[in-house]
Order: C-alpha cells, then structure tokens, then sequence
C-alpha cells in the first residue's frame, strides 16, 4: 500500500529537510569512480572535475575488506577538500550494501561528516521499495541530527533478480529518489548467467537465420542481453519522474563497444553512465552529448511548428506534436550542455 499524497512529501523525522519535489536540473553524462581509498587518485580530484559531471566516491564492490575504513574517511576528506558545488560538480558517494558489516557506519559517517556536501547517496543491491523506505528513514533522522538542510538524493543500482521484479515500486518509494541505473555484473551473478563480464554483450547471444536450401552458411548476429531489462528500467524510472542511467562497463581497451553500450542507453533515454578509467570519460562525454548537427536539426523542427502544433515537413519528413516533443527533449539537454561549455553554446548556435 502507497503512503497517502500528503504524507509522501512530509519529512520523516522532526527537524530534517522537506523532500523535494523536483529533481535538480543538472548535467550527468558521466559519473566518474573514485576509489576513495585511494590517495593518489584522491589527490587529482581537482583536475577530474574540470572534465566530468558528477565525481563518486566509491566504498562498495571493489574496495577491499581492508580497506573500507580507509575507504569511508577517504570520502569525508574528498568532500570536505573540494567545494563540488562552487565547481558545478556533483558529489556522490555508492556505499556498502545494506546487509553488510561497513553500511552503518558508511551511512552516519558521510551525514554526520559532510551531509551538507554530498548531493546523491548510490545504494547498492536494492532488492524492493523496503530498501529505499529504510534509506529515507534513517536519512532524515541523520539529517535532523546534523542539521543537514537539503536532502540527500537515493540512486538505485538494478542488479538482483528481485530488484528487476520490483523496479517500479523502487523508483515509486521515496521523493528521496534520483534515479536507477543498471549493474549487469551482480545482475548476471543474480541471474546465474553464464557470464564473467562487466556489462556489454556476449558472443554466444544470438539469432541465426533459417537454414539456407542451399546449405550456405546462416547469417546470425549478436543479441543484447540487457534490452530487456534495460526498457523497463527506463520506463519505472520515467514513470516517476526520475533519472535512469547505464552503470559500468568493464573492458577498458574495447572502446568501440563501451561507446555502442552508452549509445544504446542514450538513444533509449538514459541521461549518463558510468566512468570507471580515465579513458571511458571522452566516450561518455561524447556519447551523452547531443551532437551539433541533432540539435540544428531539432531546433528546425521546432521553428518549423512554434506552438508544438499540427504537422509540418523537414527534409521531406512528415513531423507533428509527437516529433516536436522528441525534438524539444534534445534542445533541452543541449541548452543544458551549452550552460556549462561554452564551446558547445557557439557549435550549437544556442
Ligand atoms: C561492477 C562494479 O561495481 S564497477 C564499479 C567498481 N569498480 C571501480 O570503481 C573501478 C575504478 N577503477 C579503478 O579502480 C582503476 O581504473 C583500475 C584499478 C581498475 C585500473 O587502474 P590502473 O591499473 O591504474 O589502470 P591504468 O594503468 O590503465 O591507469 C592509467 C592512469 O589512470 C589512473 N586511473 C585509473 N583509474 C582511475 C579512475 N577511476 N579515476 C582517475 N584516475 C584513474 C591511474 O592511476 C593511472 O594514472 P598514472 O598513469 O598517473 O599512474
Ligand atoms: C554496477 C554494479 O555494481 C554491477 O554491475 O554489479
Ligand atoms: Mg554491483
């Protein structure tokens, strides 16, 4: 049973934030892994966020046992040495699985310490809408405590069986909610897949065409695993107003295909994705960027029916109310673009 209206947008604990009821309009081509135990890689904060979106500081899958100490105060002095906002970059930080001996601490430590500074908390294995309500809870009652005067955002990674089953019911559970973004390595484990990749497609998903009469060889051609999967994450995450994002993708050297997985997830409406290495950055940046001729193209259909009316041709094709709207999705997120890079601004004419 869903919370009545009124009480969905009421904080949860005496003192904490009111929930907000839009999300923040901002840039999130790429969120980039910091392993925040890592000193060396936290030293270069400063130079990372001149070239990405969001910066997260990760204490999850990845971070040894050893070092998720380590790892938790690593992200306290990234958040407490960089002033994110003044750089017009987004803080988050993906803690440790609700189930796990280092959540709690992962949790009071990041509100306690530097709630003011951390714009998005990545949970981790969401498995249904109880994970999230326990989140929103304990969130505001940290928040009270704190004196944390915005809310901390929730993003979701879609990476269990039961997660995918509930997935609508997680993006509906809080105003808490940013997004959802897809982890096809825990999801394939979930799944029992028979797979050892971080994301991308797989050699033996496929469709092999009829027999030939012939005999001749049968054309066939890679399948995507994550289509599926993948829409209806997109659609729960559409449905209530949130963000949905592709997550990581593993093969550092094979850039082609990490580009074609961001590009399947942009075309299909994803606003960002994952950076785990320097390299994958320019693919995301590129790839979640609408390119310069999409966007005069777009801006035409737009002046070719101003009021989002009726129907018109451009280049011969036949547009409407439908294609006006499509349109106007990509001028959107190139005026957005264009704020942030002026270079952008001038190729787009905006
Ligand atoms: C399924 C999931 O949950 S995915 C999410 C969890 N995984 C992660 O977060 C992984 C994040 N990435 C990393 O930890 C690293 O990229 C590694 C360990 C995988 C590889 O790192 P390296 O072995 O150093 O790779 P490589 O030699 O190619 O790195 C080139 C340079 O980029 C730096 N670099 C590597 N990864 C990053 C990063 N995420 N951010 C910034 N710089 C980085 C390296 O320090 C190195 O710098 P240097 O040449 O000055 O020494
Ligand atoms: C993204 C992530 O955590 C996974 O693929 O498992
Ligand atoms: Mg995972």
């Amino acid at each position: 049973m869903n919370k009545p209206p009124r009480a969905f947008f009421s904080p949860l604990a005496s003192g904490a934030p009111a929930p907000m009821r839009e999300l923040p309009v901002t840039l999130e081509r790429m969120i980039h892994f910091v392993p925040a135990h890592n000193a060396k890689l936290r030293s270069r904060v400063p130079d990372m966020a001149k070239q990405v979106d969001v910066i997260l500081a990760n204490l999850e899958d990845a971070i040894p046992a050893d070092a998720k100490d380590a790892a938790r105060a690593g992200a306290v002095e990234m958040g407490k040495s960089f002033d994110f906002a003044s750089a017009g970059v987004g803080y988050w930080s993906r803690i440790n699985a609700l189930n796990s001996p280092w959540h709690l601490d992962d949790v009071t430590t990041l509100v306690g310490e530097i709630g003011d500074k951390l714009d998005v908390i990545m949970v981790p294995k969401v498995e249904g809408p109880w994970d999230i309500h326990y989140m929103d809870q304990l969130l505001a009652l940290l928040e009270a405590k704190h004196g944390v005067k915005r809310p901390i955002m929730l993003h979701a990674i879609l990476e269990t069986a039961q997660g995918v089953a509930n997935v609508e019911a997680i993006a509906g559970a809080s105003p808490r909610m940013h997004g959802i973004c897809l982890g096809p390595a825990d999801l394939a484990a979930s799944r029992k897949m028979k797979t050892t990749r971080v994301g991308g497609g797989h050699p033996g998903y496929r469709v092999l065409s009829d027999a030939n009469a012939d005999g001749g060889e049968r054309a066939s051609a890679q399948q995507d695993l994550w289509h599926y999967t993948f829409a209806k994450m997109v659609d729960a995450c559409v449905m209530h107003g949130l963000k949905p994002m592709y997550g990581p993708f593993g093969d550092f050297d094979d850039e082609a295909a990490c580009e074609q997985q961001f590009r399947n997830a942009y075309l299909m409406g994803c606003v960002g994705a994952w950076t785990l290495h320097p390299s994958q950055i320019a693919i995301a940046k590129r790839v979640f960027t609408p390119a310069v001729d999409e966007v005069k193209l777009a801006m035409r259909m737009i002046e070719a029916m101003p009021d989002g009316t009726g129907v018109a041709l451009v280049d011969g094709k036949m547009l409407d109310d439908a294609t006006w709207k499509q349109a106007k999705v990509i001028v959107d997120l190139a005026r957005l673009v264009a704020a942030r890079e002026p270079e952008m601004a001038r190729a787009y004419g905006l």
